[in-house]
Parts: C-alpha cells; structure tokens; sequence
C-alpha cells in the first residue's frame, strides 16, 4: 500500500534510485604522457554505462519513473557513440571516460531534475569514472 508524500519527510522515506545500463563499442585516440604511442593510434573500447535517477515513486504507478521510456530514450543516446570514432562526436570534447559521463548527463537534460549519476566504465581495465549530480 503507498503512502502519502508530505513534502519534507524524504529523511524518513528514503530516497529511490532506479537505473538503466547500456554499453557501446566505440574507438578514439587519446594524447597522453604514458603508452602515447599506443593511446596516439586508433583503438577501440567497449564501454559501460549506468544513469541513475532519483526521486519518490508516483503513489498511482509506484515508479520512480517508467525505466522502459528511460530505455527508449537512452537508445538515442547509444546511437551517438556507438560504432563512432568518439574523437568525430559533436559536443564530447577529448573521448576520455570523464567527457563521456559528462556527455551522456547531457543527453539526459530532460530528466535532469532526477539525474543522479552517470558512471562509464571499461570492464577490459577495470578503469571507471562516476559523476554524482543533485
Ligand atoms: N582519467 C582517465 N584516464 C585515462 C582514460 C580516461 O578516460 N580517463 N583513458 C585512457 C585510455 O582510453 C586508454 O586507451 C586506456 O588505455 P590502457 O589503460 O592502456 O588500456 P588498453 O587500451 O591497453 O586496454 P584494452 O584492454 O586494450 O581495452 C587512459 N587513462
Ligand atoms: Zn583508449
């Protein structure tokens, strides 16, 4: 059975977070003062990516929000990086993990009131970046 939401009480209710991961395969060069000869050259990734929201669920739908739209609309984002040269996309800046958070927080603007995080990652490295928003 939900509860009615009295503004103010989040402390005791909690705060939801849902989230929905997607990956891309993508290639970029990067200039860097270590391995730069091997950075310098085209390669390519497989990337992970995770964006949370966050809020209170709707008392009628009891969600958060409806992660299927969030899935649609994240199926749009995946088309700008994947199979690209992330050096070629408009708006990323140098294709390192930081730029690629800070890219897809973007292409969430329209849920950027409950955007809580965006986190890429390389499971082949172990390397990761997070960004924490709100
Ligand atoms: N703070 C950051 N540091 C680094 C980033 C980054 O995005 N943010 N990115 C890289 C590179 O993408 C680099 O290509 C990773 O290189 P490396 O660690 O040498 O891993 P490999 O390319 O050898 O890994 P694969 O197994 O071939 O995927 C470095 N630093
Ligand atoms: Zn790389």
């Amino acid at each position: 059975m939900s509860q009615p939401h009295t503004p103010g009480t989040e402390a005791l209710l909690g705060r939801f977070e849902v989230s929905q991961r997607f990956f891309f395969d993508a290639a970029h060069t990067l200039q860097r003062e270590i391995e730069a000869e091997s950075s310098a050259r085209i390669h390519g990734h497989t990337y992970h990516a995770e964006v949370t929201l966050a809020g209170q669920p709707d008392p009628q739908t009891g969600m958060v929000v409806d992660l299927g739209q969030v899935r649609a609309h994240i199926a749009t984002l995946r088309e700008q990086l994947d199979h690209r040269l992330l050096d070629e996309v408009p708006g990323l800046g140098v294709p390192t993990l930081e730029n690629l958070c800070r890219f897809i927080a973007d292409g969430m603007a329209s849920y950027a009131s409950m955007l809580s995080a965006v986190r890429v990652w390389r499971e082949s490295t172990g390397d990761g970046c997070v960004l924490r928003l709100g």
